[in-house]
């Protein structure tokens, strides 16, 4: 199977709230403060009685609930929503979540996904001879259709058996009119959290920054293999698996998750601050001033200067009505998005030797624009420091990373990289210490971390990718020098 990733962008957003009134309103609520995760598309389910509606459309949260009516028309105390950022599957509609099933021996049920299925090409063609008739293109909802396979009368235990059979990465939120389901991948892949409301509720969710917003209390991350099941009855943890092996998604303490975050205990603020203190130390340099690339490089920039006895200023300003990411088909529409997004503060800048901190390098499109526009503003050198390592390899567990071909860092030596972006130097953070920035307290080979777009090291089989990716891998020569 070929595959075709389009940029550095998000994820996608799980917001789930259970027997708390308003849950379509707080479950909005929730998404809000998720947006960053995807804006392709935004959905809600929710269940009053024995019945599930669901409201879903193509746009960010704010755009498809516009009509108050529209979260009027979510009745009940249980909800499950989803923004959605396509890792599989086209843009379209059909593929917005959460899914609805229909089944005639567990009736209505939902589901929403955050994750990448790596074996959903094969699953597909197994449904298919079963005679499965898809709603989606995406890979998300075949967990539902495999559960509509299962051979049990018994709901959790159709779940619990198909989520044996998905691989790769996922956190899904499944709810029917009696129960709210929570589950994450063997690897923690994704983060996915749980707390509880004031009057009880429980809330389970991507990020912590969701549960601040709706004023929930943090209560624990879920963990790999783990299942959760809340209903009226009160919460139930079970694991469907035990083969489990923690290898959270560096790129989510790099750049995805908002830094007032917190993913298994470590502060993603924080931890950037921390990579940027571990770049300074590994790649001094020589200068005036410390910049970061707004938004997601300001922790790390402010920790490199820090570290580095440099000030930091505000030499870089972001245009707060551009989109975080741009879905853009083009290197010429790429272009002109950092151009609308970014500009330097000339005061700051001119006649000073600036370091400028970005949190990661993709195409290398925004350094190479911002060390052009600094040099404009009459800057004398400009040394750019990454606060991750230089990423070589695409990543199949939900991340949209693009195709290994677009990787500047795939095709290009560090020293070509320097001459493409036009920077007087330019050097990464190392992946040691990467990991020990984060500094998640695992004892596995991977230290609680997937850092597989760096080092090339899928904790996982990839299933419907493998094939792609060795030739791909092989005819770039990527594990050289690995
Ligand atoms: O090398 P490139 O292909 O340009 O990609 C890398 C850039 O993309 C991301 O920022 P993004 O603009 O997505 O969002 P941000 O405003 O949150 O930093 C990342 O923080 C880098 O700045
Ligand atoms: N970014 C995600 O988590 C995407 C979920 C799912 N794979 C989709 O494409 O809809
Ligand atoms: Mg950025």
């Amino acid at each position: 199977m070929a595959y075709e990733i389009k940029g550095l962008n998000e994820e996608c957003g799980l917001f789930g709230v259970w027997h708390h009134s308003n849950a379509a309103a707080t479950t909005f609520d929730g998404l809000h403060s998720l947006q960053h995760r995807g804006q392709e598309g935004a959905g809600i389910l929710t269940h009053e009685g024995a019945n599930l509606h669901r409201v879903r459309g193509l746009g960010l949260l704010a755009e498809v609930f516009s009509d108050p009516e529209k979260i009027k028309s979510l009745p009940g105390n249980g909800a499950i929503g989803h923004v959605r950022y396509a890792t599989a599957g086209n843009h379209g509609l059909e593929n917005i979540q959460p899914m609805l099933f229909n089944d005639s021996r567990f009736g209505a049920f939902g589901l929403a996904h955050n994750g990448n299925l790596t074996n959903a090409v094969a699953l597909r063609r197994l449904l298919a001879t079963k005679g499965v008739a898809f709603q989606a293109s995406s890979d998300s909802e075949l967990l539902g259709d495999l559960i509509t396979k299962e051979p049990t009368d018994n709901f959790i235990e159709a779940v619990k058996a198909a989520l044996t059979v998905v691989r790769g990465g996922f956190a899904y939120l499944v709810m029917t009119p009696n129960c709210l389901v929570a589950a994450l991948d063997p690897n923690g892949f994704r983060p996915l959290v749980m707390g509880t409301l004031p009057d009880g509720g429980t809330v389970i969710c991507s990020e912590t920054c969701a549960l601040d917003q709706v004023g929930a209390t943090y209560l624990r991350d879920i963990e790999p293999g783990e299942m959760v099941i809340v209903s009226d009855a009160g919460i139930r943890f079970e694991r469907y698996t035990q083969a489990t092996n923690l290898t959270v998604c560096a790129m989510e303490y790099i750049y995805f998750a908002r830094p007032d975050s917190v993913i298994r205990g470590v502060s993603v603020h924080e931890a950037r601050q921390r990579m940027g203190a571990t770049l300074a130390r590994e790649q001094p340099v020589e200068a005036d001033v410390v910049l970061g690339v707004p938004n997601s490089s300001l922790s790390a920039a402010t920790g490199y200067a820090k570290a580095s006895g440099l000030p930091y200023d505000l030499g870089m300003i972001k245009n707060q009505y551009v989109a975080r990411t741009f879905i853009e088909p083009t290197q010429a529409r790429r272009d002109r998005g950092v151009a609308m997004k970014l500009a330097v503060v000339r005061s700051v800048v001119a006649n000073k030797r600036v370091v400028l901190v970005d949190d990661s390098m993709v195409r290398g499109t925004t350094c190479r624009h911002i060390v052009r526009l600094l040099k404009q503003a009459g800057a004398k050198e400009v040394h750019v420091r990454i606060a991750s390592p230089v990423l070589k390899f695409p990543c199949f567990y939900g991340i949209d990373i693009q195709t290994t071909a677009e990787l500047i860092g795939a095709n290009h030596s560090v020293a070509e990289m320097t001459t493409i972006i036009g920077a007087d130097s330019l050097e990464f953070l190392s992946v040691k210490g990467l990991v020990d920035a984060i500094g998640l307290p695992a004892t596995n080979q991977y230290h609680g971390l997937c850092t597989a777009y760096f080092d090339g090291h899928y904790p996982t089989p990839l299933y419907d990718y493998q094939e792609t990716f060795d030739a791909e891998a092989e005819k770039l020569g990527l594990y050289k020098g690995v």
